[in-house]
């Protein structure tokens, strides 16, 4: 299906289907499964060399998978040239050139369509007008901030009128402090566009903070698709826990005690186990879960309790994460700085109580 967004662009959803990709007998895409919403902003997020420009590039035209199938708008498109597509790509290197002016730039793909003089003029104000710089269209390239240029790159794909827009790492030329702004300005302007926009990025914090959905690769293997905090609060395995931020993960035995499921740890302590985590062999959870007692307090009800001693801190700002030397392992918890707190001195005994409904279960 193609939709008309309030902008007047077209956008399309995208479906991806068993798409592999080899180079010789490097296999870089695993039987890809995919379904990308129309006017959703999704992120291919993953490792470096995981995959994520071949995917990219098999939806733009510029790869071809060996099998499989990929539709925009649910037209076939792997037997068509990339031009045929209605797709725009923002290449990681914004390529603009240098002699020519914004205005110039954005309007060079249209004159190589060779459409109408009134119809280019008429694209590249609109283009401009979207990615907010009407005003600067006689600049050259180097008279622009970094953010600038890459808005450029923005318009001049946008002025092709794709129903789908896809972005290699478009921040990554950009300075950190800078990189910040020009995500969220991004995330504007793809709010304002409506456009199905893919976002390629090996940083967790980029896709979490501006993408609807991620779909987490490793080894050319999609590994989960949700949205960041689905990510974040229930991943399927140990690479996605780790891959999204600090993970807790901690050895022991599942067990059936009768007719409940208990997860046994090292030091003994055993806690109940939903049935839908009896397959795990692992416990997860985040440090911002954690709670930190005195040993000899009583744990928390509904939570899992694992003792150790204070190894280190780190303050975080918001918070200051305490790392706890336990039987099965380092683990960590976040307790918020408030003012004038004391904190626990190293090799301090404490328990860590970690509520049941924040604890999940992975494989190994
Ligand atoms: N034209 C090619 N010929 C042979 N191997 C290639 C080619 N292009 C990519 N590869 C290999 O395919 C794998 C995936 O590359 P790809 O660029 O898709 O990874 P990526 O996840 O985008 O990485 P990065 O974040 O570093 O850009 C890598 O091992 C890479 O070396």
């Amino acid at each position: 299906m193609t939709h008309i967004d309030a902008s007047g662009l077209k956008t399309a959803g995208i479906s991806i289907r068993k798409v592999n990709l080899s180079y010789g007998s490097l296999q870089v895409l695993k039987n890809v499964d995919l379904e990308i919403q129309p006017g959703e902003f999704f992120a291919f997020l993953g490792p470096s060399g995981c995959g994520k420009t071949t995917l990219l590039r098999v939806i733009a035209g510029f790869n071809t998978p060996q099998s499989g199938s990929v539709t925009v708008g649910g037209r076939e498109v792997l037997s068509l040239p990339p031009w045929k597509r209605d797709v725009g790509m923002v290449f990681q290197s914004y390529a603009l050139w240098p002699h020519m002016s914004v205005r110039k730039n954005v309007a060079f793909g249209l004159e190589e369509r060779r459409l109408p003089k009134d119809e280019i003029g008429r694209r590249v104000d609109k283009a401009l007008e979207l990615v907010g710089l009407g005003h600067l269209g006689s600049r050259r390239p180097s008279e622009l901030s970094g953010g600038q240029q890459q808005r450029v790159a923005l318009a001049r794909t946008i002025a092709i009128e794709p129903t789908v827009l896809l972005l290699d790492e478009p921040l990554s030329n950009l300075d950190a402090s800078l990189r910040v702004q020009v995500r969220r300005d991004l995330l504007a302007m793809q709010r304002r566009l409506g456009l199905t926009t893919i976002f390629v990025t090996h940083d967790q914090e980029e896709a979490n903070t501006i993408c609807d959905r991620i779909a987490v690769m490793k080894d050319g293997v999609i590994q989960q698709v949700g949205t960041p905090m689905a990510l974040y609060d229930n991943p399927v395995n140990l690479f996605v826990a780790s891959f999204l931020g600090t993970a807790n993960i901690l050895d022991g035995a599942m067990r059936t005690n009768g007719r409940e499921q208990v997860f046994e740890l090292p030091c003994g302590s055993r806690f109940p186990v939903p049935d839908e985590h009896r397959n795990g062999a692992k416990l997860f959870f985040r440090p911002q879960n954690a709670r930190l007692a005195l040993a000899a307090d009583q744990a928390e009800t509904a939570s899992v309790r694992v003792k150790g001693k204070v190894s280190h801190k780190e303050f975080l700002g918001a918070s200051v994460r305490y790392g706890i030397r336990t039987e099965g392992g380092e683990v960590f918890a976040d307790i918020p700085h408030a003012r004038g707190e004391a904190h626990l001195p190293d090799e301090h005994i404490v328990g860590v109580d970690v509520p049941l409904s924040r604890v999940n279960y992975l494989p190994a």
